[in-house]
């Protein structure tokens, strides 16, 4: 089973590598019909603590205002035992970190590269994947926070922005949406509930993780909430307890935090009866068993796409014809060698080897010479007036041996009237060479060609 999310998740990696990022895409997109977890939530709502918890580790960029800038696709592999862990970058294949910071670091620097040190935001998705025995197998899609006001350095598009972003994740029926929402602010502001109820209203493919609830005022608490009693969904809430900041800027470890998240459900009377459901930790194991559920569901759906874009691709392929030479030789060589079988279907056709010449004689055989016998010479020709064509052309003169200029003006007005049947034949000839030109090059086999018009 476990495999099957590893499988997912190459399979997520070979889409981002061709471009396939979901809608959009130039090709047909597999993406789309990949199950995947998508985090959402309103911006200091918890999404990062969350993420970071599920790891295990330190390595998401903090600080004010919008950090989150681009979605970060977040797949965790299960190392055996003892192993050292590491993270990879889809955009740096070769570099393996070891350092958290570092990874840290390259989130930022590699959102700065695609959106410049502004704070726009990009739908491009960063790929990072993680290798840790501390890790189940997981898939994690961190996206910008969700805001209700541009800062300064934004656009006023922004929230809008951002939400459309998170909304093209979360609408896709193959998303799993796990929605943030911090315990010391009302239920019915969050900005997750709200946005998950729009895209999943029967609640069929949504998990609400209630964080904070550490900070509840005094006397509250969340056990109505986490028992399903008030704003139930499909599936049992679950409650978390992250580092606070100034755990953070004690660098509270991770392992640490998880000890004391567990003490904390465990040892809070409201809470006790719940513990077992409570936590990071039962977080990330019940998501990764969800994840390989649908996966196991969708299997069959992602094959046949598989097959069916393959077998389409594979045409298209053939369509185009043979891989180009890369160097200047061997593409001077294909473009003569096309050059010479387009010559030579062009010659079939027009020598009577291959159809489509013979249209030409007809032309000359048949049409000009229809065309040119409906033409009224009889009167053009008519001894009347050639007698007067004669006369005016030599004026006062008397002609001494032939009436030359007369004959001369008789001829031209003759042809001006032929001049209308022989310039169509002319475009009817040209139409039929450029029909031809047509047929030559379908019928050549490296379709290289430029769309003739
Ligand atoms: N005490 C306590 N603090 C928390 C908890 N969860 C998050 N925090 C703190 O809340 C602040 C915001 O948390 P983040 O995880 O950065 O929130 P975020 O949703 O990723 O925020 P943005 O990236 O700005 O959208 C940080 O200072 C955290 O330390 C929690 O369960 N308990």
């Amino acid at each position: 089973m476990e495999n099957l999310i590893s499988l997912v998740n190459k399979i997520q990696r070979a889409c981002t590598a061709l471009g396939d990022h979901g809608e959009g895409s130039a090709l047909p997109t597999l993406w789309d019909s990949l199950p995947a977890i998508a985090v959402v939530g309103g911006q200091s709502s918890g999404k990062s603590s969350v993420l970071e918890s599920v790891v295990g580790k330190d390595f998401l960029p903090r600080g004010s205002g919008i950090v989150t800038r681009r979605p970060l696709v977040l797949q965790l592999h299960k190392l055996e035992e003892g192993s050292r862990e590491y993270a990879e970058f889809l955009h740096l294949p070769r570099k393996r970190f070891t350092d958290f910071a570092a990874v840290r670091k390259e989130i930022s620097d590699e959102t700065d590269r695609e959106t410049g040190r502004t704070k726009q935001i990009s739908s491009v998705p960063i790929h990072l994947s993680i290798y840790s025995p501390n890790v189940v197998n997981l898939t994690l899609i961190d996206l910008p926070g969700l805001t209700k006001v541009a800062v300064e350095g934004q656009p006023d598009s922004i929230v809008q922005d951002i939400e459309n972003m998170v909304r093209s994740y979360i609408e896709k029926p193959n998303c799993i949406i796990l929605a943030i929402s911090p315990a010391n602010q009302d239920l019915a502001t969050s900005d997750a509930i709200k946005i998950s109820r729009e895209v999943d209203p029967t609640g069929e493919r949504t998990f609400g993780v209630l964080t904070k609830i550490d900070l509840m005022d005094k006397g509250t608490d969340a056990v109505d909430i986490l028992e399903g009693k008030a704003y139930r969904l499909k599936y049992p809430w679950i409650g978390v307890v992250n580092r606070s900041q100034a755990d953070i800027n004690k660098n509270v470890d991770m392992i640490a935090a998880r000890r004391r998240e567990r003490e904390y459900f465990s040892s809070t009377p409201e809470y006790k009866h719940l513990a077992h459901r409570m936590g990071s930790e039962h977080l990330a194991k019940m998501m990764s068993k969800h994840l390989e559920n649908v996966i196991k569901s969708k299997i069959p759906g992602i094959q046949s796409l598989i097959n069916k874009t393959i077998i389409e691709i594979e045409t298209e392929l053939s369509r185009l014809g043979k891989p180009i030479a890369t160097d200047a030789g061997g593409k001077l060589y294909m473009i003569m060698e096309i050059c010479r079988l387009f010559d030579q279907n062009y010659k079939e056709h027009l020598d009577g080897v291959r159809s489509g010449g013979d249209k030409i004689y007809y032309v000359f055989d048949n049409q000009l010479p229809a065309a040119l016998k409906r033409l009224q010479f009889d009167k053009q020709l008519a001894m009347e007036n050639i007698r007067k064509l004669i006369t005016e052309a030599d004026g006062y003169q008397p002609h001494l041996i032939a009436p030359e200029q007369g004959y001369r003006r008789l001829i031209e007005s003759t042809l001006v009237t032929i001049r209308g049947p022989a310039e169509a034949a002319v475009d009817a000839v040209h139409a039929l060479l450029k029909e031809l030109v047509h047929k030559a090059v379908s019928e050549t086999p490296v379709c290289y060609f430029p769309k003739l018009s």
